[in-house]
């Protein structure tokens, strides 16, 4: 358990000393991805309509 912790805290570590770095969310349709996505970028909760194919934000 701790050793697992331990490589969570190493991942995050080295995704913090990037400048940038991709994030993809996955999961069913309906799951919250577009939800995820808005509340990252924008940090508010907005209205979604589902998502025909793939969605990206900068
Ligand atoms: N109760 C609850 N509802 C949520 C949550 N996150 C999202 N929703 C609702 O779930 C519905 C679907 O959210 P989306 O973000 O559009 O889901 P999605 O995974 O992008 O869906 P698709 O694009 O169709 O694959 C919306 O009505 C959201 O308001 C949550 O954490 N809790
Ligand atoms: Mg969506």
């Amino acid at each position: 358990m701790g050793n697992v912790l331990l490589d969570q805290i190493s991942i995050l570590s080295s995704l913090l000393s990037f400048q940038s770095f991709h994030v993809v969310i996955l999961g069913f349709d309906c799951a919250g991805k577009t939800t995820v996505l808005y509340r990252l970028q924008f940090n508010e909760s907005v209205n979604t309509v589902p998502t025909k194919g793939f969605k990206t934000e900068n």
